[in-house]
This record gives structure tokens, sequence and C-alpha cells, in this order.
């Protein structure tokens, strides 16, 4: 069947069957290949002491090149703290399958959170990124919300199956999990370099849903 194109400008038409054309399938990989290196880069250096240079260095790709695909170092900053939150959501899904009810999908989101935070250099950059937001010029997603509002769904859908202690508001108990994590994060990260925060987020998480459960 024929399809028109979805990144090519003019449109062009392609086969479907053969899936994109090559060399949109090259765009796609080389857009990637340059976001990861920027992550590797914000999370160790920070966004101030990164360049566009450093980053075409890292890929071997011309200054320009990079441009291509991302017009400023700030755009980058900005897709690579959008990849971050972009996890969580994959994670849910990930979970949702193992039909755990609202508590233990809650638990289980952050203590997978927690591996991601010491594992992947997309969600630490993100992190690193988002502590630097006065410095960054760009408009970058507001912290904390999607996670607040995640875990706020979860705990009400507890409170109301009865599983969540006695009087406990699922706003203000997601509002603290949310700060118990991020807290947890960074003083694992500043003492650890993240080496620490599985056992750290078991100690802090563990005591939380505690207190939690009815
Ligand atoms: C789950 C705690 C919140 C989480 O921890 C680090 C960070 C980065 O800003 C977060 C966020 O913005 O959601």
């Amino acid at each position: 069947a024929e399809c028109a194109s979805t990144t090519a400008f003019p449109p062009r038409r392609i086969d479907c069957a053969r899936g994109p054309a090559p060399k949109q399938d090259r765009s796609i990989r080389t857009k990637a290949l340059v976001l990861r290196a920027a992550a590797e880069l914000f999370a160790a250096r920070g966004f101030r002491h990164t360049s566009v240079n450093d980053v075409a260095d890292r890929v071997e790709m011309t200054k320009g090149a990079v441009y291509f695909h991302y017009p400023s170092k700030e755009s980058l900053a900005v897709a690579v703290v959008e990849q971050h939150y972009a996890r969580w959501p994959e994670l849910l899904e990930e979970i949702r399958e193992q039909g755990l009810s609202p508590l233990d999908t809650a638990a289980e989101m952050l203590d997978r959170a927690a591996v991601a935070f010491r594992d992947d250099v997309v969600v630490q950059a993100g992190a690193r990124l988002q502590l630097e937001r006065p410095e960054i010029d760009a408009t970058l997603p507001t912290p904390y919300v999607d996670w607040t509002e995640l875990l706020t769904g979860l705990l009400t859908a507890a409170r109301d199956e009865g599983r969540l202690r006695e009087g406990v508001d699922p706003a203000a108990a997601a509002r603290s999990l949310v700060a118990g994590f991020f807290g947890m994060q960074h003083i694992s990260d500043v003492l650890e370099h993240r080496a620490d925060i599985v056992e750290r987020w078991r100690e802090v998480g563990g005591l939380m849903f505690f207190a939690l459960r009815a």
C-alpha cells in the first residue's frame, strides 16, 4: 500500500510495507545517537560545561550536522528532559501487565525508578538539567507534577479498595512519596553517585509504604 511519509517535507510517497525509507531511518538513528551523547555529557558535566561542539565530537559529527537535528544546546536539553519523563508511562505500562494492586503498582513503579536513576543516563541527565533550570533559557517540563499525579491516582484507587491506612489523604501521601524519593535520590547522587540508591529507597520507601498500608 502507498502512504505519505511521516517526517519528510514535502511528503514523499513510500511503500509502507518497506517501512521508512533508509534515509529517514538513518536520520532517526542519528538523532537518537546525538541525544544520547548529549545526555551523557549533561549528566557528567551539566548544561553550562557542555557545548554543542562537545556533543558533535562525541558522535564524530560536525557541529552543523548536530544543528540539523537540534538547533541549539537548549533544544538538546529540552529533548533530554522530555525523554526522561517519557520513561515513566512506559514503565507503568510494563508494570500494569503484572496485574498488581494499585498500592503495589505504586511501590513497584518507585522501586523500578530507583534502578533507572542508578542505570539510565537519560534519567540521570534529566534530573541534573531540572536542577539547573535557572541556567537554561528554555521552557522545560514542570518537575515532580507527573509523578505526583500518577501516584495520587494509584493511592486514590488503593483507598477506594480499602488498602490505604485509614485517614491517609491520597494526594498528600503522593506528595510525600515524591518528596521522599526526590530527596533520597539527590542524597544518593551527592554522596555515592547513586550507587546505593536502591538500598536507600528500600529504607525510605519501606518506611513510607509501611505507614501507608491499611
Ligand atoms: C519521583 C520523584 C521526582 C523525580 O525525582 C527527580 C526528578 C527530577 O526533577 C523528579 C521529577 O521531576 O519528577
